[in-house]
């Protein structure tokens, strides 16, 4: 469902990606590890079109999206590609409730079904009595899976996530990464996950390993 080709970028003088070409199957679970500054996180936005290659090809389900301009490429995140970073986020004076609608209402889809499902895959993540609470009225490990049905509000082919279990203690990241497995379990969810969390690396299908702005294995 996700195919990179030839993938090149530069910092100035420094080439982080060196000629990257990854194909991710719909269902998959793949994690990406290397040493810090090795370009996972340049991969990673690169893949989710947060950024744009100096070379090579990005597409979806055979959709080029290079081309794309920023209007196009706003609209296609937010229906296709849902994103998890280190830290949730998510807008303080809002609800949980609210913080997993917002997407789904700039998505345009009807009001009362954002509503239904937004409280129903805060329900499937165990938030069910948390959707009224703010961010501050939640633990770290509530914040991360609020972000998680955040992530999913819009049914996205593909989740991104970069280190996300890296500001969570042993037990919410455990809790964290076998939701991870539910989701492609129930849904067939798709993710591509950064993480220096060598269990979690462990557990997904294909382990890429960066080093040098090339994938190593
Ligand atoms: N916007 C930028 N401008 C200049 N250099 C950048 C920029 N973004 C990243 N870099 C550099 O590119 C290299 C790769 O960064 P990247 O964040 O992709 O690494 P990483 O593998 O994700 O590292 P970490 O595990 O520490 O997050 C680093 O040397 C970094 O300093």
């Amino acid at each position: 469902m996700l195919q990179a080709t030839n993938i090149h970028k530069s910092y100035g003088a420094l080439q982080v990606l060196k000629g990257i070409d990854l194909t991710i199957q719909q269902g998959e679970v793949v994690s990406i590890v290397g040493a810090s500054g090795a370009g996972k996180s340049t991969l990673l936005h690169i893949l989710g079109t947060l950024d744009s290659a100096d070379q090579g090809e990005v597409r979806f389900s055979g959709q080029l999206v290079n081309n794309f301009n920023s209007n196009q490429l706003a609209r296609f995140r937010n229906q296709h590609i849902g994103f998890i970073f280190q830290f949730h986020n998510l807008l303080p004076e809002f609800t949980a409730h609210e913080n997993v609608c917002l997407p789904g209402f700039l998505a345009n889809t009807p009001e009362d079904e954002v509503k239904h499902r937004a409280a129903n895959l805060l329900k499937m993540l165990n938030l069910g009595h948390r959707l009224d609470h703010k961010p501050s009225e939640m633990s770290g490990g509530e914040q991360q899976r609020t972000a998680v049905a955040r992530a999913l509000i819009n049914s996205p082919e593909i989740i991104f996530a970069d280190e996300p279990s890296g500001n969570l203690d042993s037990a919410n990241a455990q809790e964290l990464h076998e939701i991870f497995f539910r989701l492609r379990a129930e849904l067939n969810q798709t993710f591509v996950i950064i993480t220096h969390n060598e269990q979690l690396a462990n557990m997904a299908d294909r382990k890429l390993v960066m080093k040098d702005g090339f994938i190593l294995s």
